[in-house]
């Protein structure tokens, strides 16, 4: 929403540029663009011989200066050491410094001294230091010595603005976790966004972070999407939720489950009798479908249509660039593709809605119920993006991770394959349909353990909250109102004395410690159960099919906790599927 403040940052973020360019000597002497008034003379032609005007340009300089400063200020409002502020300066610097040399070769008024080489020397010096300046604190990885705290406040890493939000954006894990080594400390302080933020780790500040009601999970997301402060709607976000908890009742799971076979078998039917896939986007995408094919049949079923569905849904939940959250106000490319994205993905909706009403055909997914209870193309269009970026791409990443696991494990593919043999032989049926939904969420056990051993090992989220409530205490240390709050979960499920060795996937191993990978609270995961049966339908119908089998050095499959979307393994592997 373009409120007052947003208003006049914008006007000022223009009338910088408006001035920045006035004073650009080039602009001025090369462009025939007329300005609406007069410049002061010794700017625009540098053999003025005039000392009037000349000493009428230093006046206006005078205020110029000022001025630029001024409106520096309003746009960022933060603190004097922002980034924004010293490039500001060091461009009204640049730009001054190449006007002194001119206005020192004119004659000067007679209160001035020629002094043009002194000016000239000092214009180069006050340059050469801001950038020297600029380059230390801002743009090099210089870390400044961690700031011990007050009795209030934790340590506090004390990056650059710039460093801290491109990290984040960029090496968020690294950021996160390389805090607590460089502050020997369980919890601390960064500055992100302009706004305090605090790093909580250990069994307190897990307790904390997951109990505490003042803590809103969407108060937060302006960080990752670019957006200052995102006008949720908690009425639409609670019946989007809602219908996420209604998709999980056991009636509609059960009868979910021919139609995730099916749409498997859709997908795999295309693999033929050998292929090499790229596990994090062909079983990306084939488990992105199973879990559409839940919410609305059609997208899913038509392949391309599900392919374009999926990369529009990448674009929405792209991470934002650093400068989407330095200039929120501020249009920018990747804002106005989120934008358009969203544009098409409604129109999509519409028309496939359309299609459904129009040949009367019902099917069995989520949308016909919400069609059914008179819900509007905008209410449906908020519960399929929900259900594609809270669960779809989650789910997605798991299941590709669990294939490539398996895969280099084969040991534990026979046991899963023996697992749902047994099964299968109870009822002496073939098909996988056969299988209850009872008996998948009960009598899977072997696999239950590989699907939690691999939510561990492969995609240790970060959750983000922000204080919305009064001030919180904890081990002694204050969180104020308005902070973001993050708690790794590596914190718990990457912690050598809770999981020895904690990189290795070891689904044999025995858990002493409560599972986190599901979130936990108020916000934890709402839809644990259609995820997990999901995931155990693709990937068993994978294994009951075909014999799958590294391409690549095992020694590179290794996730890049970076990555946030698929954890993508650092080296170039495949997945070789032959059909059995
Ligand atoms: C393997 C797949 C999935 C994983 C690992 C996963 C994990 C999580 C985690 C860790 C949270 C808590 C976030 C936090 O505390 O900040 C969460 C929340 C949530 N998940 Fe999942 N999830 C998965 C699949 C799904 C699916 C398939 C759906 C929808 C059908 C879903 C819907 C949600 C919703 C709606 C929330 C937010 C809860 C709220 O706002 O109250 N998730 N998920």
């Amino acid at each position: 929403m373009l409120n007052l403040r947003c208003f006049i940052k914008s006007l000022s973020c223009i009338q910088l540029s408006i001035l920045l360019l006035l004073l650009n000597p080039t602009f001025n002497s090369h462009s025939n663009f007329q300005l609406p008034f007069k410049l002061p003379t010794s700017i625009q032609t540098s053999n003025s011989q005039n000392p009037t005007s000349n000493s009428q340009s230093y006046f206006q300089l005078s205020i110029l200066l000022p001025t630029l400063n001024h409106l520096a200020t309003l746009i960022h409002s933060s603190n004097s050491h922002s980034f924004f502020q010293l490039s500001v300066m060091l461009l009204t610097l640049s730009h001054t410094s190449n006007m002194l040399p001119r206005l020192s070769s004119v004659s000067m008024p007679a209160s001035y001294p020629d002094n043009s080489v002194l000016l000239r020397g000092l214009g180069v010096l006050v340059s050469i230091a801001l950038l020297l300046y600029v380059l230390w604190f801002k743009v090099l990885c210089v870390v400044l010595p961690v700031s011990q705290g007050s009795d209030e406040s934790p340590p506090e890493i004390r990056l650059s603005e710039l460093q801290i939000t491109r990290s984040f954006f960029e090496k968020r894990f690294d950021l996160v976790n390389d805090g607590f080594k460089a502050t020997s400390s369980s919890i601390y302080h960064l500055t992100l966004f302009g706004r305090k933020a605090t790093v909580l780790s250990g069994t307190e500040g897990q307790q904390l972070f997951m109990k505490e009601k003042g803590l809103n999970i969407y108060d937060s997301f302006f960080a990752l999407l670019g957006i200052k402060s995102v006008e949720h709607d908690p009425h639409q976000v609670n019946a989007i939720v809602k219908r996420i908890i209604c998709m999980q009742r056991p009636d509609f799971l059960q009868s979910m489950i021919p139609l995730i076979l099916a749409t498997c078998q859709h997908a795999m039917d295309s693999w033929g009798l050998e292929k090499v896939l790229d596990p994090c986007s062909s079983i990306h995408e084939m488990t992105f479908q199973t879990i559409m094919a839940t919410g609305f049949f059609e997208i899913s079923r038509d392949l391309s249509l599900s392919s374009e569905f999926r990369s529009l849904i990448d674009v929405v939940d792209s991470p934002a660039n650093p400068y989407m959250t330095w200039w929120p106000w501020l249009p920018n490319m990747l804002m106005i593709r989120k934008m358009i994205s969203v544009a098409r993905i409604y129109l999509i909706v519409r028309k496939q809605i359309n299609i459904r009403k129009a040949s009367g055909v019902r099917r069995n997914d989520a949308v016909q119920h919400m069609l059914d209870d008179g819900e509007s193309t905008i209410q449906i269009l908020g519960f399929i993006l929900g259900l594609s970026l809270a669960g779809a791409r989650a789910t997605g990443t798991i299941v590709s991770w669990l294939i490539m696991r398996l895969s280099t494990n084969p040991e534990w593919a026979r046991t899963i394959h023996t697992e749902i043999q047994t099964l299968l032989s109870r009822t002496s049926q073939t098909s996988l349909s056969s299988i209850t939904l009872q008996e998948w969420e009960s009598q899977t056990p072997r696999l239950d353990r590989c699907i939690r051993e691999t939510l561990r090992t492969s995609q240790p989220y970060i959750a983000m909250r922000r204080n919305t409530g009064p001030a919180l205490t904890v081990q002694g240390y204050t969180i104020p109102t308005g902070a973001l709050v993050f708690y790794p979960f590596s914190d718990t499920s990457l912690n050598p004395a809770y999981y020895p060795d904690p990189m290795r996937w070891d689904p044999s191993r025995e858990v002493k410690r409560e599972f986190i990978c599901w979130g936990a609270g108020k916000f934890g995961c709402k839809g644990q159960r259609l995820a997990i049966l999901n995931m155990k339908l693709v990937v068993v119908s994978i294994l009951m099919q075909f014999d799958a089998s590294m391409v690549g050095e095992v020694e590179d499959l290794v996730p890049d906790y970076n990555d946030s979307v698929t954890c993508r393994p650092r080296g170039n592997l495949g997945i070789r599927v032959i059909r059995k």
